[in-house]
């Protein structure tokens, strides 16, 4: 054989090797995926086996039932509704209270709003002692002892603000038990850093009054959790310290994988394990069509919140940087939008400003970067607006999941453009599965039939449910087709091969631009938006490949030859794509109070601004208003079967009369009946004329889940 012979065939060989190398590394890829969805599925198996059901498992040990009766069933009754005001128990609370109650270590996994705090705080009042609890944040813990203050419990924090009268009391009421310490919050920083907080803890335990222990937000121990704090790392020195001491960790989200890795660093190997559905089925979940018009984006987000939130009802955009956030504030605001801005680079005191100002509802919408996170605990945010996508499916659930935590009907709106893919993938490439979470978002993004739940679901390895139509994939109508697009694509992808061949790199904005000079026929019918957004197909599809260059300056994306990008150009892969070819119908969703309601809205503001350390929705809830609108009460007692007790003693008089006063106007006025209606019955009207879309009310779905 001659040389040049043997040169060819080698060639062809590296060429046919390179190609089986990539088809090997997909497969891999792939094999991977099915492992990890294998023993997800396992896993929820066995837990279906142990209990019958699918959520709400009971960990270790089967046999053991949190439902039945105890002897502190009536106490806790009590305190539940004439202290904390709640009428019911959602979904596992009861059994995790009895099982902290019982002294058992519990895992409770929770979603967003689901009322993991009353857990740990009712029995934290039923048992005798001081309960410690452990949490990241100032703010949160701020806003909690906040709100149990004004429930009339003695809660106290120690952290690093904390003056030296507070902290001498603290001392002394854990050292001696004196003083009334029902809850005792703390970062994570004190158990690790401070030996004199530790040594009085251990007075306090010796004394037989450490009631219990909590770890809120606990996904912050594990480093695979989305949150991971080095200091909660050491937070297994409480149980080592305090073996018999009931611990208590929670969290909203958490893998299986992070779950193990808590229940390890926390040393609760035998903790009762409550999970509940990761479901948020008060939550409209819908993805639009983000212009390249940066003008036009604003436009539509003012007009969403003008058209369905008049009334001034809290929300969030999320954007991508800082300077976006700035800029989209102010454009909000020259629209009429009451709006501020909050990311990582303002002076703390400017930031904790914005963020109080939006709690006391006196600023309608914070426009932040994922900075303006974890520390949230409003529970009448009625909508989360992305302005850009986030990084994977687990921020975009903690992220949007931060709406309608007291249960009512909100809404997460993403807008999704493809040219804002490379501007996340130039940021999490490094991240451990950074690029395979982002793509998994961009495939929720870019589906325009699978339901926006089902993205959930599988992500958390949970099981499906319905979505009663509460996705804009199931509950609009719009009529999706799929196309065959594989010529294109195998345009697209010998571009890339060309400029590959030339030694050059070429980015996704550059290669729309060639592909539209090259084939003038096709930029007549091709939009810009559409090459791109077929190039992030092919991205997440593995056709093409994105790799990353620094700069002095950035990390620059580029789009080269991805593992399975021969088999496309041999026609041994078909590319399909979904278009939708109808504009889907507006539906609107709001709730927004009105008569009634909104004096009562106006009412609990009036006193959280004369208090000045009372959140609004402490001195009422959005469901209780509603329960106060629909049932009219008019006497003190009436209000407290409602409201509970404490309330009552509180605020009734100031409620009666708002209720009477609202109630001799309507004698008066002879109106159309349907203004009368309350925002509880307006949410079930709409269930019944939407069609395919039911507006649920947590209490009642929670408890079916
Ligand atoms: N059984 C209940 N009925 C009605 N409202 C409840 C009930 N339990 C809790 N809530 C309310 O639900 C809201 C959310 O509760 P909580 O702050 O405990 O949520 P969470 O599970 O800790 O959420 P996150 O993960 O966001 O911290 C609060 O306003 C709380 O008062
Ligand atoms: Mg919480």
């Amino acid at each position: 054989m001659e040389s040049e012979a043997i040169q060819v065939e080698l060639q062809s060989l590296e060429v046919e090797l390179k190609d089986v190398q990539g088809q090997i590394s997909a497969l891999i890829e792939h094999q991977d995926r099915l492992y990890e969805r294998k023993s997800e599925l396992k896993t929820l198996l066995k837990a279906v086996a142990a209990s019958g059901s699918p959520v709400a498992t009971s960990g270790s040990s089967a046999i053991e039932n949190w439902s039945e009766p105890f002897e502190w069933d009536s106490r806790a009754d009590d305190v539940r509704f004439n202290i904390f005001g709640i009428s019911e128990y959602r979904a596992n609370q009861k059994e995790i209270i009895n099982a902290i109650m019982a002294g058992r270590d519990v895992l409770v996994i929770m979603a967003a709003g689901g009322g993991k705090s009353l857990c740990y705080q009712l029995p934290a009042i039923l048992r005798g002692g001081t309960a410690l609890v452990v949490s990241p944040l100032l703010s949160l813990i701020q806003d909690q002892v906040m709100g149990l203050a004004a429930l009339g419990i003695s809660a106290y924090m120690l952290t690093s603000t904390s003056g030296k009268e507070n902290e001498k009391f603290v001392y002394k009421a854990l050292e001696k038990g004196e003083d009334d310490l029902k809850i005792l919050y703390v970062t994570p920083e004190k158990v690790s850093k401070s030996k004199r907080f530790m040594s009085k803890l251990e007075k306090c335990h010796h004394a037989g009054r450490l009631s219990l222990i909590s770890i809120d937000e606990a996904h912050c121990c594990s480093q695979w959790g989305h949150d991971f704090r080095p200091d909660y790392k050491n937070l297994s020195i409480l149980k080592t310290q305090f073996p018999k001491v009931p611990m208590v960790a929670l969290t909203a989200t958490a893998t299986q994988k992070v779950q193990n890795d808590l229940i390890e660093m926390l040393h609760i190997p035998k903790c009762a394990k409550f999970v509940s559905s990761v479901n948020r089925p008060n939550l409209f979940y819908s993805v639009r069509e983000k212009s390249a018009v940066g003008k036009t984006v604003v436009d539509e987000i003012a007009e969403f919140i003008r058209e369905s939130y008049s009334n001034n009802e809290s929300g969030i955009v999320y954007c991508f940087s800082r300077k976006e956030c700035e800029q989209i504030a102010g454009d909000l605001r020259k629209r009429g939008i009451s709006a501020d801005y909050y990311h990582a680079d303002m002076d703390v005191n400017m930031r904790e400003k914005v963020h109080m100002q939006w709690s006391k509802n006196k600023l309608q919408v914070i426009v932040g970067t994922v900075a303006f996170g974890m520390g949230i605990n409003k529970p009448d945010v009625r909508f989360v607006i992305h302005h850009s996508l986030s990084k994977s499916m687990e921020t975009y659930y903690q992220e949007s999941g931060r709406a309608g935590r007291d249960g009512l009907p909100s809404e997460c709106v993403l807008f999704f453009r493809s040219a804002d893919v490379p501007r996340q993938s130039s940021m999490v490439f490094y991240e451990y599965s950074g690029l395979q979470n982002l793509y998994d978002i961009v495939r929720y993004c870019q589906s325009k039939t699978k339901c926006r739940r089902s993205a959930f679901f599988r992500h958390f390895g949970e099981p499906s449910q319905d979505c009663n139509g509460m996705c804009d994939n199931c509950g609009l109508s719009s009529e999706v087709k799929e196309v065959d697009v594989s010529d294109l694509a195998k345009l697209v992808v010998s571009m890339v091969q060309e400029t590959q061949a030339k030694d050059q790199r070429v980015t996704m904005l550059q290669l729309g631009d060639k592909l539209r000079t090259k084939h003038k026929d096709l930029s007549a019918e091709l939009k810009r938006e559409e090459i791109e957004y077929l190039v992030i197909k092919l991205i997440v599809d593995s056709v093409l490949k994105e790799e990353f260059q620094h700069t002095p300056y950035s990390t620059n994306a580029y789009v080269t030859m991805g593992p399975l990008a021969n088999q496309l150009l041999q026609g041994r892969k078909t590319i399909k794509m979904e278009t939708s070819s109808k504009q889907t119908k507006k539906s609107k969703r709001s709730i927004s109070f009105s008569g009634l309601e909104l004096k009562l809205d106006e009412l609990r503001k009036e006193i959280s601004a004369a208090d000045g350390s009372i959140l609004p929705h402490t001195v009422l809830s959005t469901q209780q208003i509603g329960s106060i609108s629909s049932q009219k009460p008019d006497s003190l007692q009436k209000l407290e079967s409602i409201i509970g007790k404490l309330k009552t003693e509180k605020y009734g008089d100031m409620i009666l009369e708002q209720v009477m006063r609202h109630d001799a106007v309507s004698e008066q006025l002879v109106e159309d009946p349907t203004k009368e209606e309350t925002f509880t019955s307006r949410s079930r009207k709409r269930a019944k004329t939407q069609k395919n879309v039911v507006l649920v009310e947590s209490s009642e779905e929670e408890e079916e889940a």
